[in-house]
């Protein structure tokens, strides 16, 4: 593939880059950090003995370390890179290993309940900034991630009040040389806009597979044979980490409910409309819709290749 990320930084943006927990998002940002140059020392870790093993047959750190605390000694950058419920017992065990002045950030897919459960543990002199990138496949652990997974994809950095600009703008350069494209937002706002986005629609994908799993009158291998119609693409997505996305859904609680509310609203209408033969009231969402997605293609924010997640073969 051509190579769009560019060629490596001259000098490192961090001296010693701490990934704690190394799945699909820690090893593709380990893999970009390598490529980029975006660290002078990459290390490692995670709770998983099977993926520590893992992290260092592949090589895609230059240090596996044992514990999370034992990782950012002397990290300059540390990433948390667990499922959202582990980031509070992770940012208790490593708070007071955490070197002065070090930048603390996460990739959580939820902001305001990590914040909560993080920033407590945080020494005063650690500049503890928020991401989520908006950039991932349904494939999880070491071994699923690649460097180009963020190109071109949104990053969203969600600083407290009071953040220090130097260390803000420090974490954004980061993740431009990762390739992706930064807007900072309000925790509580990016929560409400992911869950309709992001959290809403994983939870009709994992619905909508259940429910065909469960009829009774079709079997299991025709919902497989006759998956090409509009079915097989939910079945990619419920096909995320269960653990990931159980989290999301205990630590977004409120504005997935508040989302989930008008979804179902909107889907009332629908269900009369059909019921009354209103075909104009259906082609006007549906035209309505279609522009949606054509924006969304215009914006080069969609990947047309079919094997979207695969490895792109830069290891
Ligand atoms: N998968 C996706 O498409 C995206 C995920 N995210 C977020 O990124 C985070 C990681 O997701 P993935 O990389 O997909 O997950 P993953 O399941 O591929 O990897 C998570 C890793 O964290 C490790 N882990 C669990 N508890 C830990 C602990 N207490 N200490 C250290 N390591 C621990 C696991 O052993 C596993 O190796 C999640 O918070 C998720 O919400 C964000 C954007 C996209
Ligand atoms: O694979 C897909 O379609 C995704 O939606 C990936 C994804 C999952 C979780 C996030 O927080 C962001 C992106």
């Amino acid at each position: 593939m051509p190579d769009r990320l560019g060629a490596p930084l001259s000098e490192p943006l961090f001296e010693r880059l701490a990934l704690i927990g190394i799945g699909l998002i820690g090893s593709s940002l380990a893999h970009v950090s390598r490529r980029k140059g975006l660290a002078r020392t990459i290390v490692a870790a995670d709770a998983s003995a099977d993926v520590r093993a893992k992290v260092a047959e592949l090589g895609i750190a230059d240090h596996v370390a044992e514990t999370a605390a034992a990782a950012v000694e002397g990290a300059d950058l540390v990433i948390l890179c667990a499922p959202v419920g582990a980031m509070g017992a992770i940012a208790q065990e490593i708070g007071p290993h955490l070197a002065p002045g070090a930048i603390l950030s996460d990739v959580g897919s939820v902001k305001a309940s990590i914040i909560a459960a993080v920033a407590p543990h945080l020494p005063p002199s650690v500049h503890f900034i928020p991401a989520h990138p908006v950039a991932g496949t349904e494939y999880s652990g070491p071994e699923s991630g690649f460097s180009t997974l963020f190109f071109n994809r949104w990053s969203i950095l969600t600083p407290l009040e009071g953040a220090d600009p130097k260390a803000v703008a420090r974490l954004a350069a980061f993740w431009k040389t990762a390739g992706a494209n930064v807007e900072t937002m309000q925790p509580a706002h990016h929560d409400l806009v992911l869950a309709i986005t992001s959290h809403v629609p994983h939870l009709i994908a994992y619905n909508i597979v259940g429910t065909a799993a469960d009829l009774e009158e079709v079997t299991e291998s025709e919902v497989m044979k006759f998956s090409a119609g509009g079915f097989r693409d939910f079945t990619r997505i419920a096909a995320s980490d269960p653990i990931m996305w159980r989290d999301i859904f205990l630590n977004n609680k409120e504005a997935v409910l508040e989302m989930l509310g008008r979804f179902t609203e909107d889907l009332t209408a629908l269900q009369r409309m059909i019921r009354r033969g209103d075909g104009q009231g259906l082609s006007d969402l549906f035209t309505r819709t279609r522009a949606i997605r054509r924006g969304i293609i215009e914006q080069g924010q969609e990947t047309a290749a079919p094997d979207f997640g695969r490895r792109s073969g830069d290891g």
